[in-house]
Formats: structure tokens, C-alpha cells, sequence
């Protein structure tokens, strides 16, 4: 039998298979009619299968196999390249549960919305259940889930991007069968149901049940709204989790720096979506830095879960196994790591190719393309050549500084938080808040610059708290609050801090180079951290002094590097009064800490001199 059409009547030996997930396949295989059923398990074989069936089907290409082996060119529809946060809700029964930061319906309207779509929508195709694990499979801190599709491209794409089949199968029936074993009630996985309908926009929802831990997915083949492990389960229901028992499910990075003396700290980092996560977690050490010793080992690029330990330092796994990274701008000098990483064995999604079939992206070298993301003749007058959105999904071992220590399941200690956005002006290179506190406020205060990673409009800036807007799957006072609540006896929490890597000088240049220059931020990071570096405080936060961070040798003006660190009095008393009004947005449900906090700063700020 051919493995992708195998009948789900024939899998599952009668009372093997977990009952709840039984019924809740018979209940969808219903609902949507499917012409085959197939249970994933994880293999080389289903996934070769798979990767042959999309590519006869179209829905792959290959690319250049000789310079990209194993890799594969999706292109997906032209209007379903990127999130829609728009068409994207959080359906709890009390409306004010989810939050003015989400979009809200009644669950039973959603799912009679929805579930219209999903009727007969699998006809003609072959509906896949995929067992999944966010983290190590034996690690108590991940999670399980299952997701329902009928797209092949999500079931290759969910097996790079999770622990998939078999092993997370395993886990889910045995974590069934001791929860009902001690009479727990509720479900004991999260259920996602995905279709690719029509993809029509006007016929496409994303939607999340948190009290029912289900999502419900249809019109979109998009990795943010389609891979149910991703955004949906391990941030939106993630996060709802997390506030019920005590722990965290962050929109960050995680990367370990060691030192010359071999000492490893690791940074969780939430910047929104591509403003430079998966860079900072690829980063190389510059010229000097590697040489002295300095090493960078990528635990994540997108999701951290971090648990308070015995310890009371918080204890993050990186959820996901792989990276759907952002395509342009990656090169072999701005992340020669993700260069490396995506070689072979890597599915890109609407980038260009060269004459002779290779992958390329604006900013990854001077060649020209021969076709663009939709297929056509390269013509600069149509735009980009790759999509501005393009991503690569690619197994994260794969990846040359990958930390060993990204398998342990009892995760990595966590030094320094650090929140960043894309702001061209106000936000200094780098500041420190001085206590928790201050640093919950600073990233309740985040904004950022719009990208391309949601549909809409692109630079504008807006409030995206702990780069978590899009993702937090409750009201953001009762986030605001659940951070506060870390702060207790015992707890031994990381310092934190905000970056701006992003600043402009009046041609529209960015200031600081980026990239690997990064570390000599995370050195001084690293050095507050350990006691070692100095700082002194202004009214926002702790600054680095003249010589704190190490600026020899990137050929920075003595007025860029003023500029870096510069903080306009008049600007910084407006851009408080909007944090005012926006965390006034939240009602009563906004932590009082806060307003006391940025009352604070704002007198802190009346006393400084501009
Ligand atoms: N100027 C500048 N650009 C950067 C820097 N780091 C990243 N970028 C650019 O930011 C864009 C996105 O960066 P990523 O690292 O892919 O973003 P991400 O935060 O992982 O994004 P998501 O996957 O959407 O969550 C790319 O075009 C990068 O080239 C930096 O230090 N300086
Ligand atoms: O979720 C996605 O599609 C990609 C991503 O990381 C983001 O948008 O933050
Ligand atoms: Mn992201």
C-alpha cells in the first residue's frame, strides 16, 4: 500500500489508539470527507514519499541539486505569503479574557463560522494527522499536540519544525492514559485542524480555543497561519497555558555566549517578527572576538518556554526543532551560520532563482535572478525579486552553532532577557532596566516598525509588547501582570535589557552595523550581568559610559557613536505620555506596578537635563 494513502481504518489496531484522539479524527474525517486518511509517523520513508507526491504534484520544485541538494522551491498563492493578523482571533467566553490586543468571537459563532468551511472541504484529498512535540520529547517541559491538514507542504514542513510522529505519538497516548488514569479531566493534547480550503482570502480564519486548547486554521498554507505547532499552539495557547501554571511562552531567541574563559550565558531575546531573532541567535563573533576566544551557540531563533527553576532562575527549551527563517538579507556576510545551515535538505518558500536554478533573495549577492518568486522573468519594475517575506524552513541541526545543549531536557538557565524593535529614531542602542520591574515596563512599552512577516502595511510603528502583540493569546493587562508575578521571594531572574539595532542617521542609513558587531552589545550585556562592566544611570535606564562597550575598529564616527546613544528629553517625555495613554488602553486590568514605574521615569526624566 502506498504509504501517503494508507486508510486510517487501517492503522490503528481497535483499543490501541488514545481514545480522545480516536473520536476527535473520526469527528473531523466527518466533517471534512477526505478521500484517504494517513497517520504520520515521523519516517525517512513517508517523508521521501511525501517530497516525491508534492513534487509530481507541482507543489515542489527542485532546485539546483548540485550546488542545493535536497532543496526544494515552493510557491505559494501570491495572496498567502504572509500572517493575517487581521482574520486571526482568540475565541474565549468572556470577550474581555482575550483582550483588546485580540480579535475576539464566542467560541460557539467561531466554530459554526468556521466549521461551514471545513464541511466537505477535504474531499478529493488526503487528510494527514500529525502527532507532534514542541521541545525534547523526553523533556517535562514540552508539549504535545496534534495537528489535522490536508497539505503535504505543511505535514514536510511540520517535520522539520517539530518532533514529529511516532515518538510524540507515543507520548501523547501515554500522557492520556496516566491523566485518565487519575481522573483528570480536559484534553490531554491540543487539537489543531488546518485546511488549505481554497485559499481565498475571503474565506480563511485562524482561530484559537484556548479554554478548549484547539485551533482551528482554514484558507491559508502560510507557515505562520498554517503549522499549527508554531504560532497557534506553542505561542497563542502556549501563553494561556503558561499564565495558569506559573511559567512563560515568549516570541525570543535563545543563544548561549561563551567566553574566553569558557563560560556560557545564555540570552533569550524577543524582537518582533523579522526585526532580527534569527540573526543574534546565528550571530559569528567579529574579527578580534573570535580570536580571543568568544563563541556563539543557537539554542532558538523564534519561541522560548522558560520555567522557573528550584533554583528561581528561569530554565528556557527551545519548542520548535528547526527555523522558518526570514530569506533576504541573509548572506554570507550579514549570517554566514544560516548560509551554512541552509546548503542542503532546506524547503524555500517564494524566493527567486538564478539561470542555472539556485535560490536567491535580495541582499544575498550582486547576481541577477532569471525568474521571481511568482515564477515570471525577472523585471525590477514588478518589485522584489524574492518575496520580502520568503523563508526557509531547515532542521535546526543543521545549523553549525547549533548548542548541544538546545536537546537538554531540562533546558538552559536563562542571564539576560533582552527586548529590541525596529525604531530608525529615539531608541538608544542599548539600556538597562533597573530592576524587574522596570523591566516588565520596558517591554510592555515596546514598539516597532511594521515588517513584512504580517499582511499590511510595512514601517509603521506601533506598541508590540514583548514582541508578543500578534501572539499573546490573552489580555495583555493579565500578561503585564503574570510577568510582575515572577518577581518573588527566591527568584533569581535575569537582568534585562532593550536594543535598538535599528537606528537611521538623516540619509536614512542605519547607524550601527549589526550583525556580528551585535556582541560587543551582549559583551556588555554579559559584563552587567556578571558585575564586571560599568554603567551609569539616566532617566531611562542604565547606559553604557565612553569605553563600557567595545566600538574600537568598526569604523564608527565619533558622532554616529554619540548618536547611538543619544536621548532627546522632548521626545522621550512624548513617546512616555503614549505609553501612558496605551497601557491606560488596558483598564483596570493594567497593572498599577507599571504606572507607578513609568511615573518614575517620567519624573526621572523632568529632573534630567535635555
Ligand atoms: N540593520 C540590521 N538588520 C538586521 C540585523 N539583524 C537582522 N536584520 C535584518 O532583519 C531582517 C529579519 O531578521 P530575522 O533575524 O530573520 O528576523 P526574526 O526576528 O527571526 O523574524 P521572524 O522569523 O519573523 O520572527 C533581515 O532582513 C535581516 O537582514 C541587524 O543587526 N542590523
Ligand atoms: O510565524 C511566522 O510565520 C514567521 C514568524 O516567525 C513570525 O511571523 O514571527
Ligand atoms: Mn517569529
Amino acid at each position: 500500500m502506498n504509504a501517503v494513502t494508507q486508510l486510517y481504518q487501517d492503522v490503528p489496531a481497535p483499543g490501541t489508539r488514545l481514545q480522545e484522539l480516536q473520536d476527535w479524527v473520526g469527528e473531523v474525517a466527518a466533517l471534512v470527507r477526505p478521500d484517504a486518511i494517513h497517520w504520520c509517523d515521523g519516517s525517512d520513508d513517508e517523508y521521501a514519499a511525501l517530497l516525491a507526491g508534492m513534487r509530481s504534484d507541482g507543489i515542489l520544485l527542485p532546485l539546483n541539486q548540485a550546488t542545493h541538494p535536497g532543496c526544494w522551491l515552493h510557491r505559494s498563492d501570491p495572496d498567502d505569503v504572509a500572517r493575517v493578523e487581521h482574520l486571526t482571533f482568540v475565541c474565549t467566553r468572556e470577550r474581555d479574557d482575550a483582550g483588546p490586543n485580540n480579535h475576539w468571537m464566542p467560541p460557539d459563532e467561531a466554530h459554526a463560522k468556521i466549521d461551514a468551511l471545513f464541511e466537505g472541504c477535504m474531499r478529493g484529498r488526503t487528510m494527514y494527522v500529525v502527532p507532534y512535540c514542541m521541545g525534547p520529547v523526553d523533556s517535562p517541559l514540552a508539549r504535545c499536540g496534534v495537528e489535522i491538514t490536508d497539505s503535504p507542504y505543511v505535514v514536510a514542513n511540520m517535520r522539520i519544525m517539530t518532533r514529529m510522529g511516532e515518538a510524540a505519538l507515543a507520548r501523547i497516548e501515554r500522557e492520556g492514559r496516566e491523566r485518565a488514569a487519575r481522573g483528570e479531566r480536559g484534553p490531554a493534547f491540543v487539537k489543531g485542524l488546518h485546511s488549505l480550503g481554497e485559499l481565498d482570502p475571503e474565506r480563511r480564519f485562524i482561530m484559537h480555543f484556548p479554554e478548549q486548547l484547539s485551533i482551528k486554521s482554514y484558507g491559508s498554507g502560510y507557515g505562520g497561519n498554517a503549522l499549527l505547532g508554531k504560532k497557534c499552539h506553542a505561542l497563542r495557547i502556549a501563553s494561556w497555558q503558561a499564565r495558569q501554571e506559573g511559567w512563560l511562552a515568549e516570541h525570543m531567541l535563545i543563544v548561549g555566549i561563551e567566553n574566553p574563559r569558557g563560560e556560557t550565558h545564555y540570552v533569550a531575546a524577543a524582537f518582533p517578527s523579522a526585526c532580527g531573532k534569527t540573526n543574534l541567535a546565528m550571530l559569528i563573533p567579529p574579527e578580534g572576538y573570535r580570536e580571543a576566544g568568544w563563541k556563539v551557540w543557537t539554542v532558538g531563533d523564534d519561541i522560548a518556554w522558560m520555567h522557573p527553576g528550584d533554583d528561581g532562575r528561569l530554565w528556557a527549551i527551545n519548542p520548535e526543532a528547526g527555523f522558518f527563517g526570514v530569506a533576504p538579507g541573509t548572506s554570507a556576510k550579514s549570517n554566514p551560520n544560516a548560509l551554512a545551515t541552509i546548503a542542503r535538505d532546506t524547503i524555500f518558500t517564494n524566493v527567486a532563482v538564478t539561470e542555472d536554478n539556485q535560490p536567491w533573495w535580495e541582499g544575498l549577492d550582486d547576481r541577477v535572478p532569471a525568474l521571481d518568486w511568482q515564477g515570471r522573468p525577472y523585471d525590477p519594475a514588478n518589485g522584489p525579486a524574492a518575496h520580502p517575506n520568503a523563508r526557509f524552513t531547515v532542521s535546526a541541526k543543521q545549523c553549525p552553532a547549533y548548542s548541544p545543549r538546545a536537546e537538554d531536557p531540562h533546558g538552559v538557565p536563562i542571564s539576560a532577557i533582552v527586548f529590541g524593535g525596529r525604531r530608525a529614531s529615539l531608541v538608544p542602542l542599548v539600556f538597562e532596566a533597573r530592576d524587574w520591574t522596570h523591566g516588565v515596563l520596558i517591554g510592555a512599552a515596546m514598539a516597532s516598525e511594521t515588517t513584512a512577516a504580517a499582511a499590511g502595511q510595512v514601517g509603521v510603528v506601533r506598541r508590540d509588547p514583548m514582541a508578543m502583540k500578534p501572539f499573546c493569546g490573552y489580555h495583555f493587562g493579565d500578561y503585564f501582570s503574570h510577568w510582575l508575578s515572577f518577581d518573588k521571594p527566591g527568584a533569581k531572574l535575569p537582568k534585562v535589557f532593550h536594543v535598538n539595532w535599528f537606528r537611521k542617521d538623516a540619509d536614512g542609513r542605519f547607524v550601527w552595523p549589526g550583525f556580528g558587531e551585535n556582541l560587543r552589545v551582549l559583551e556588555w550585556i554579559i559584563g552587567r550581568v556578571e558585575g564586571t562592566a560599568g554603567a551609569v544611570e539616566s532617566a531611562i535606564g542604565g547606559m553604557p559610559r565612553e569605553g563600557d562597550i567595545h566600538l574600537e575598529g568598526i569604523g564608527l564616527g565619533i558622532g554616529a557613536a554619540r548618536a547611538l546613544f543619544a536621548i532627546d528629553g522632548p521626545e522621550w517625555r512624548a513617546e512616555l505620555a503614549d505609553i501612558g495613554g496605551y497601557l491606560d488602553g488596558y483598564g483596570e486590568r493594567a497593572p498599577e506596578a507599571l504606572k507607578v514605574e513609568l511615573r518614575r521615569i517620567v519624573d526621572a526624566l523632568a529632573r534630567a537635563p535635555d
